[in-house]
């Protein structure tokens, strides 16, 4: 369903970022450039979840916002199905709903009209709005601020709303960056439970987070990408029996070890 394949990229540096530091110590950064992506690839099928994990400042997002096409590799493929997401950015954004760090919600916008205003951009029609877009803010559990503006909803409330927005055009497949940061547990509860009837839908769901308790509950495949690169990427079941009490955790921090004593090596 969506294939990813070998996705590099690479930011030029700024002249402050260049003298900063910090990233001085990251093997990745040289010559004003930072690799992000060295070599990134993972594929998820139609009904199924995958579980992106990785510490911070692994290429998490920056691999996410290539999916969605908001950003350009530097080389690699990402095709869903037949579509080839590089190349047809304008037809991918149809197949592809994407939840990214920021709302990008307008403020001064109701609830409903942001996501109508978005539907609309997709070509989905009026009837399609007045119908089944109810059950959508109803598994959100959104229907009684939908004509509240955004700017007067909390940071759960306008989560779920982007979420909204991000499904109501219904896509073949859902990305989600780290869906669940910050908000309280109810609202935590909600967006799980939506991510699992996303996926009994049919919809294929590449969700990135640091909670390895959310991916035990709702992922078939496990990605974990460090330093910009792939580290693992298998079945939930292969990613337990990483470790010897298939503790998610302790497979984490087998992948992570293991990368690490082949950067030393090499
Ligand atoms: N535009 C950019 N210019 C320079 N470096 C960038 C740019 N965007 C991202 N990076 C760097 O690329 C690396 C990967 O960032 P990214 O946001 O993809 O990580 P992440 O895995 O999502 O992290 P987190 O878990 O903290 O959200 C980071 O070191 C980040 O500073």
């Amino acid at each position: 369903m969506i294939c990813v394949e070998n996705l590099t990229k690479t930011f030029t540096l700024n002249t402050r970022s260049k003298k900063d530091r910090s990233h001085k110590v990251d093997p990745r950064q040289h010559d004003g450039v930072f690799n992000a992506l060295t070599d990134v690839s993972f594929h998820c099928e139609r009904g199924e979840v995958l579980g992106l994990l990785g510490p911070n400042g692994a290429g998490k997002t920056t691999a996410l916002r290539i999916l969605s096409s908001a950003l350009k590799p530097d080389s690699g493929a990402v095709r869903i199905n037949e579509v080839d997401v590089v190349r047809s950015p304008l037809l991918a954004k149809q197949k592809i709903g994407f939840l990214s760090g920021k709302t990008g919600l307008y403020g001064r916008l109701t609830a409903r009209e942001n996501i109508e205003f978005f539907a609309r951009l997709h070509g989905v029609n009026d009837e399609y709005l007045a119908t089944e877009a109810e059950t959508i803010y109803r598994n959100l559990g959104i229907v009684h601020y939908l004509d509240r503006r955004v700017e007067h909803l909390s940071t759960g409330m306008q989560q779920k709303v982007s979420i909204a927005r991000a499904v109501i055009h219904k896509p073949d497949v859902l990305v989600l960056d780290e869906p669940t940061t910050g908000l309280d547990i109810m609202a935590t509860e909600i967006i799980l439970e939506f991510i699992q009837l996303m996926k009994e839908q049919g919809t294929a769901v590449i969700f990135s987070t640091h909670h390895l308790d959310e991916v035990a509950m709702l992922a078939d495949r496990v990605t974990v990408i460090d330093q910009g690169k792939s580290a693992f990427s298998d079945s939930l079941q292969a990613f337990r029996e990483l470790s010897a009490d298939r503790d998610l955790r302790r497979s984490f921090m087998h992948v992570l070890n293991l990368e690490k004593a082949y950067v030393a090596s090499i």
